[in-house]
């Protein structure tokens, strides 16, 4: 069983998978892994996500395999139950939280604001998503939270990309960071899964430096 505190350190960027296809989900789970990278999160954004994970879970053992866009109370339960070891939330609400936290996952709490970093540590959740992260004031913004709130690690997701993200790794209290980038539409659909394994291998040499 994977923490939060793990998931953040798994790989320096954490794929965000769109999959219209849940056929398409073991194919490139095998691709991030082949280009090294070990961790996934399926959002659940299509009727298909669910299933997804299951697959994932069920057929790739040594890829770490989440749901995001976790939602509502019931988008948590059934993520659990087809075998997702972690959930991503865009946001946080108590009920969320609760019933996140009530599943015995590892969870990544979103948060675009101070104050809700601090409920969310209030609760024991210190690593969180930030998000939206270049709409939210991007590395500004996270060097600023780090005076305060130091102790805090963040996974910034939205916007960022290869280009963008090595500014994000240096930072202090990033961890990795989050990204739709690793899996475009374009290379799922066209099954390029050479493409996907090529990208993920770019985003392992992300690494962050020695701090
Ligand atoms: O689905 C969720 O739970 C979200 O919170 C949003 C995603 O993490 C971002 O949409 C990924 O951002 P991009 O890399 O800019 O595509």
């Amino acid at each position: 069983m994977v923490t939060s505190s793990e998931l953040l350190t798994l790989s320096p960027v954490l794929p965000v998978v769109v999959l219209h296809d849940a056929d398409d989900a073991v194919p490139v789970a095998h691709a991030l892994r082949s280009g090294g990278v070990g961790v996934m999160e399926v959002t659940l954004r299509t009727p298909a996500a669910v299933d997804a994970v299951a697959r994932v879970a069920r057929e790739v053992p040594d890829m770490v395999v989440g749901a995001g866009t976790v939602t509502t109370p019931q988008q948590a339960r059934q993520a659990a139950d087809a075998g997702a070891a972690f959930l991503v939330t865009p946001g946080c609400t108590e009920t969320l939280v609760s019933a996140a936290l009530d599943t015995g996952l590892a969870l990544l709490p979103g948060a675009a604001t101070v104050s809700e970093a601090m409920r969310l540590a209030e609760r024991g959740l210190h690593a969180l998503k930030f998000f939206p992260a270049e709409a939210s004031g991007g590395t500004d913004a996270l060097r600023a939270i780090a005076g305060p709130l130091p102790w805090l690690r963040f996974c910034p997701t939205g916007g960022i990309t290869m280009d963008s993200a090595r500014r994000y790794l240096e930072l202090a209290n990033v961890d990795c960071v989050g990204g739709s980038w690793l899996t475009p539409p374009d290379a799922v659909a066209a099954k390029d899964f050479a493409w996907i394994e090529a990208l993920a291998r770019q985003a392992v040499a992300l690494t962050a430096p020695e701090r």
